[in-house]
């Protein structure tokens, strides 16, 4: 019980006070009986591999987990075991549990729970002092939940969580308390397991009720399995545009060879068991000696910006698991060497099943064979064999990743066995080094530099017999200075006096390379900037000129000067890369809502014929008694983004009714926030000027749009695959019939007038011509015609009521300087971390 209690440095203290620094072997007696406790790598061997049929997992063990994970692999002994490691191990060797898609999703939610803990005061880049270890448990609970079952918990946040379907007879699973109850059952079992014989005098109805809510959490998954089948999958909520049939579930892959719900829900618990706690210590344990050596955390941040790069925000990292696993060798020892200093499973234990032998620790001078009668336990401890200096040297109780690399690096045998050894040996070791790896990846990507925040800083390191772990308190720091990085801006225009010393003060190791290149209409080629400037570009600020993916390998973000992406869809650069591209969505905001209202006001009041009475000197009221003005009408806005956004801010001030439309649904107040660039003071951020939304990508969800009595249709939408001739004959006459009831004012018909700022495709041209000549419509106003230029004589330039601009509207002597804004936030959000303004997201295209 001392041992159970203490932690596993007592096993160390035990044996070198009592017995001596080279006594390896011991029998302890212990009451009514003995127990063996070696520290010998031989004896170790021949229990786990060489004699292993003379050993087993102690009844003590089996049972005392049991109850709570059931029969799996983790909790049964000879045949039962065996079929159970048949099932499990061939679960572990393919290669589809390394899916670093997934972890990322976590990891995401990871940072974004450390960027809480950021105080405000941004200057510096440090959070304030926190505990780091809660949420790597919640990333490795919501990771595992995730893998076994195919749902996460989303400890980390819960408003990820998704509705799950109804199972008539079965509770929904508990997501919110699940990892509690494991925790609480786990101490439980822990208090059992050393009062072993005992273990009756505890009342444990508490214990049952953790072991219960934990069986009907795996129970719901296993029903749903079997009811769906191999839809199962498919059914699951889409993740980041990743097929659903690549994902890997372990509950569905295990219910193609068992359907039986008790061996499915025991080998999942299993499964959830060995692995979450076990790697959430690892990785504590990791960034616990990474913020206490700094030189070891700046070399190995060194290794991984080397290969990867510095972290991207909004940008899948695009890392391998094979890249993890074979080109980061001090990433390896780092990990090696944390598992020796601090193994998360410090202790393990076996049994005799019948009398046998240990080859070494009897005798005089303990080289000899030592007698094990049946039903003898040893135990096995893992921290005190890797802390021998015997065998590691003097320094064995010192952090110090190099012991692995120099002199050829070191191979350890049976001193070295955080993850066991022989038939019973680990089956998630890969899998919890690689996650774990993946995460420090990401993590030193992210903060360049990590602080211990401990009182007092050097208190001896604490270790508990059991999995345990105690990251400490750490402070993160993001890659501020932008170090690593440069940027190549290709322009029209210079520089504004003063923006390029802006940079050099906000982001002081950023390179900074600026070309101009004159206003010619078609943007400059590759070559007019050297391979090598290219080789070195990370961020990248551009109307059109883009590198090839080889000749710029480095390139991780490209700042589009353009609101749309459309002329870089089809760029290898943008197809076959994860470079984050951000548009300069925003910079139109003001001067393109000028033109719409302006052409619509013009026409309302009639300005284009008064100018023509002008140029003829002629002093005509014309039908001065028909115009009308804005208050009260309704104004329909077709992509509800920044230009939208500020056309409804100046419609409404003329006291205009808006009609919102996104393709999306925006039911929460959240979601019809604005989240890309505004500037400051403009644009409706919160999304709360329409007095309607309508959304959707349907024909019939447009026509409901077209339909609710639009005075004036503004359309802002980007021109994708999808918003190619958007508008055509059928809108156009469902425009034409009007009020479908919601609009202005049912009793009268009035037009639409249609003003299109956004691209001339998005507009079926004849529809429109027809619409024109018809009077379908009011009028138009047109920045933006298919074909564009507008060819002379196209019968757009004479048809009725159309106002025609040459693509015009987005000019302003302001544009550069809000697109060099723009920029700087985002260089902002890659120092810092969190969300890219504007990222184009491949899968809709803009
Ligand atoms: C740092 C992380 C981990 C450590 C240190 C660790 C350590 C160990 C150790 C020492 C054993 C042997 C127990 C014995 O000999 O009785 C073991 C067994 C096992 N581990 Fe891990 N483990 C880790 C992560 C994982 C993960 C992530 C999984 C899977 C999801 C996993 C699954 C298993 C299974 C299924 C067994 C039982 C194998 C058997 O009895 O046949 N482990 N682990």
């Amino acid at each position: 019980i001392g041992i159970w209690h203490s932690g596993p440095q007592y096993v160390i203290e035990a044996l070198d006070s009592e017995m001596g620094r080279d006594v390896h072997t011991v029998v302890v007696p212990i009451h009514d009986y003995e127990l063996v406790v070696s520290r010998d790598p031989l004896n170790i061997r021949t229990v786990l591999v060489s004699h292993s049929a003379d050993w087993d997992l102690s009844e003590h063990r089996t049972a005392s987990w049991e109850p709570m994970l059931g029969h799996g692999i983790f909790t049964s002994r000879g045949e039962r075991w065996k079929q159970s490691r048949a099932l499990i191990r061939p679960q572990f060797a393919t290669d589809q549990i390394n899916d670093f898609r997934m972890y990322e999703r976590h990891v995401q939610q990871l940072f974004a729970a450390i960027d809480r803990h950021h105080d405000g005061t941004h200057i510096s880049g440090w959070t304030r002092a926190f505990d780091l270890q809660p949420l790597l448990y919640n990333f490795a609970l919501d990771v595992m939940t995730e893998m076994l079952y195919g749902y996460s918990v989303h400890s980390q946040n819960p408003s990820e969580r998704v509705d799950l379907p109804v199972i008539s007879g079965h509770e929904p699973p508990d997501r919110e308390n699940i990892g509690r109850h494991m925790d609480a059952g786990k101490a439980w079992i822990e208090t059992r397991g050393a009062l072993w014989k005992y273990r009756w005098l505890l009342p444990s109805q508490q214990f049952f009720k953790h072991c219960a809510a934990i069986h009907n959490y795996a129970d719901w998954f296993v029903q749903l399995r079997l009811q769906q089948g191999d839809k199962y999958l498919e059914n699951l909520q889409q993740q980041g545009g990743q097929p659903n049939r690549d994902r890997y579930v372990l509950v569905h892959e295990l219910a193609k060879m068992t359907q039986d719900p008790v061996e499915l829900r025991s080998q999942t618990l299993n499964a959830l068991t060995a692995g979450r706690d076990t790697t959430a210590a690892l990785i504590g344990w990791i960034v616990y000696f990474l913020a206490r050596h700094p030189v070891v955390a700046k070399k190995l941040r060194r290794e991984v910006v080397d290969l990867f790069g510095p972290y991207v925000s909004g940008q899948p990292s695009g890392i391998e698991f094979r890249q993890v696993r074979d080109s980061l060798p001090y990433m390896n020892a780092v990990i090696n060497e944390t598992l020796r200093m601090a193994p998360v499973v410090p202790l393990n234990d076996r049994v005799s099943l019948r009398d046998t032998v240990l080859p070494r620790g009897g005798g005089p001078k303990r080289d000899q064979p030592v007698f094990v009668p049946a039903g003898t336990q040893i135990l096995i401890p893992i921290y005190a064999l890797a802390q021998r200096p015997d065998i590691w040297g003097p320094d064995a109780g010192v952090f110090r990743p190099e012991r692995w690399i120099e002199d050829g690096g070191c191979k350890p045998g049976f001193e070295f066995i955080p993850f066991g050894g022989g038939g019973r040996q680990c089956l998630g070791q890969q899998l919890a080094r690689l996650k774990s790896a993946y995460l420090i990846v990401r993590f030193l990507q992210r903060y360049d530099d990590i602080a211990n925040a401990e009182v007092p800083p050097d208190a001896p390191v604490k270790f508990h017999h059991t999995i345990e772990n105690r990251s400490g308190s750490v402070r993160t720091d993001t890659n501020k200075t932008l170090k690593g990085h440069k940027l190549l801006v290709i322009a029209p225009w210079e520089a504004p006096v003063g923006f390029v010393e802006k940079l050099a003060a906000e982001f002081p190791d950023l390179q900074v390379d600026y070309h101009v290149h004159g206003r010619s209409a078609t943007p400059p080629s590759t070559t007019s900037v050297s391979d090598e400037t290219w080789r070195d570009v990370t961020i990248l600020l551009t109307f059109a000129t883009l590198p090839t993916p080889e000749q710029a390998p480095k390139l991780q973000y490209v700042q589009l000067m353009s609101a749309g992406a459309n002329h870089v869809l089809d760029k290898p650069l943008f197809k076959d890369t994860e470079v984050t591209f951000c548009t300069a969505n925003g910079v139109h905001g003001p001067q393109i809502s000028e033109w719409i209202i302006s052409t619509y006001l013009a026409f309302e009041h009639r300005l284009p014929s008064y100018l023509e009475h002008q140029k003829e000197g002629r002093w005509n009221k014309g039908d001065m008694y028909t115009i009308e003005d804005a208050a009260d009408k309704t104004i329909g806005i077709l992509g509800y983004g920044s230009i939208g956004r500020q056309t409804a801010r100046v419609a409404s001030a003329m006291g205009m009714k808006v009609h919102a439309y996104t393709l999306h649904p925006r039911p929460t107040p959240e979601s019809r926030r604005d989240r890309g660039w505004t500037p400051p003071g403009l644009g409706d951020p919160e999304g709360t000027i329409p007095t309607k939304w309508f959304s959707g990508g349907t024909e019939k969800e447009l026509h409901a749009f077209l339909g609710s009595g639009l005075d004036l249709l503004v359309i802002a939408t980007p021109l994708t695959g999808r918003t190619q001739h958007l508008l055509s004959t059928a809108e156009f006459d469902v425009l034409a019939r009007g009020d479908s009831g919601g609009g202005s004012s049912s009793s009268r018909k009035r037009k639409t007038f249609v003003s299109n700022i956004a691209r001339g495709p998005v507009v079926d041209t004849d529809a429109l011509l027809r619409a024109l000549e018809k009077g379908l419509i009011r009028g138009a106003a047109l920045d933006v015609t298919d074909p564009e230029p507008l060819p002379d004589g196209h019968p757009l330039w004479s048809a009725p009521n159309a106002i025609v601009t040459p693509h015009v509207s987005g000019s302003s002597t302001r544009y550069s300087e809000r697109v060099l804004a723009i920029l700087e936030v985002n260089l902002g959000r890659l120092a810092e971390g969190g969300e890219f303004f504007n990222h184009v997201d491949r899968r809709e295209g803009y």
